[in-house]
């Protein structure tokens, strides 16, 4: 029996010639990633396990973005004893870089074929290049921490296969909705989600990190997408150690295999509160919005900010909506300072943040409230997630974001809008 490109990793991660569905293995865990929100609780796990000395310290990394930089004093405290006991426990600590899933790819700490586990869902994110990585709790990351390794039931897989060219509004964004919105929120729970097939080709690295990032909305453990070029282009750009390619053999078992024609994909949005609430933007033209916000881990990369950088240029958004623009990391604030995307955006009167979680889930730098819209590129709408319960949130692409920042209400770009 041919195995899916998770079930390779995994196997090779328990030094198995081979894994098969459902069995629980020990696997070995390249990378640990905690974040500011989950932290504080691993020293207590730590010596409740009586762990004096973790495994490998320096494959640690506690990522201190979400309360970042710290919006009340209980998150600066909270920070500050995440400060003292990472560094106590030689972990690295990394700070106001950006949003951890943004950060830790273009730092180059994610590999084809690598094990990353965090301690928050969208670690998902890095199978854009072909890693096995997952969100887990606590406990289980403090385990892998203090271990090196940790128990894992090898997941059954959903094939999404990707064809045809999508238009130029179209970003992965709209992908992962629309699959999404195929599988349902619960559609791919404990199950890989692998992205393969010759669509692929006419998606960016960083629309791939935004599909990738949204296989937790479908419930999925993980998700893995084909490599290719583009994947070796962005990892040669990013790696200091060669790497090597993982495929699926070609009689790998699916438990489903789902198709996209990026063809005939028209912009997505997923209307309150649930992401896989999916329609097509065309259906809900007119909504009424409040604020739009382009960022998060999703969709604060390079090639989001140039779309909708393109859109705002020249132009001004609605007087009635606020518009915040959070860049997912230092780097890719800079590279839009040099390309002159934040003096596009300054100008078009949006509102430039550093980058953070921000309000994405809720955080501050621009959080709802009572009964406000919000067109937000972030990865969750559920209620309450970006502020007021009474508000409601739907997302979209930061094309879409962009252009209904320009009308007020949500709208679908076209040319010359
Ligand atoms: C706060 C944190 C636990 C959470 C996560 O795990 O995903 C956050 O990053 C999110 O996006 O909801
Ligand atoms: S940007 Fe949003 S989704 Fe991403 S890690 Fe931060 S809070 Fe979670």
């Amino acid at each position: 029996m041919g195995m899916t490109m998770t079930q390779k990793i995994l196997a090779k991660a328990c030094g198995m010639e081979s894994v098969k569905v459902g069995e629980i293995q020990e696997i070995d865990v390249d990378l640990v990633m905690v974040t500011d929100v989950m932290f504080p609780l691993v020293p207590d796990i730590l010596e409740s396990m009586n762990c004096k000395k973790p495994h490998s310290p320096e494959d640690v990394l506690v990522v201190i973005d979400h309360y970042a930089p710290a919006p009340n004093i209980s998150s600066a405290n909270q920070n500050k004893y995440t400060r003292e006991h990472a560094k106590r426990y030689g972990f690295n600590v990394i700070e106001n870089q950006g949003v951890c899933h943004t950060i830790l790819p273009d730092m180059g700490y994610v590999s084809p074929g690598s094990v990353i586990l965090g301690s928050d869902s969208h670690t998902v994110t890095y199978g854009a290049l072909g890693a096995f990585s997952s969100g887990l709790g606590t406990t289980d990351i403090t385990a892998a921490i203090a271990t090196g390794h940790l128990w894992m039931k090898i997941p059954s897989a959903i094939k999404v296969v990707l064809t045809g060219k999508p238009g130029d509004n179209i970003q992965g964004k709209d992908v992962i909705l629309n699959v999404l919105g195929q599988i349902s929120a619960e559609g791919a729970r404990y199950k890989s989600i692998e992205v393969v097939g010759e669509g692929l080709k006419h998606l960016g690295i960083d629309d791939r990190f935004t599909i990738a990032n949204m296989a937790i909305e479908g419930g999925a453990k993980n998700c893995v997408i084909e490599q290719d070029e583009i994947t070796r282009e962005y990892l040669e750009g990013v790696l200091k150690k060669d790497f090597k390619f993982v495929t699926a053999d070609d009689d790998a078992e699916y438990d489903e295999i789902i198709e996209v024609n990026l063809s005939e994909l028209t912009p997505q949005v997923a209307k309150p509160s649930s992401p896989d609430n999916v329609v097509p933007v065309s259906e809900i033209v007119g909504t009424k919005i409040d604020q739009v916000y382009i960022g998060s881990c999703t969709n604060g990369r390079i090639s989001d900010l140039r779309k909708a950088a393109k859109i705002l240029e020249g132009k001004k958004v609605h007087e009635d909506v606020r518009v915040f623009i959070t860049p997912g990391s230092q780097e890719v604030y800079m590279k839009a300072v040099e390309e002159g995307l934040m003096k596009i955006f300054i100008d078009a009167g949006a509102f430039v943040n550093g980058p953070s979680c921000g309000a994405c889930f809720g955080g501050h730098f621009g959080i709802i409230g009572d009964g406000e819209v919000c067109l937000s590129t972030t990865n969750r709408n559920f209620v309450g997630r970006m502020g007021s319960k009474k508000g409601l949130v739907y997302l979209s692409s930061p094309i879409t974001a962009a252009a209904s920042a320009l009308t007020g209400v949500i709208t679908e770009y076209q040319e010359g809008l």
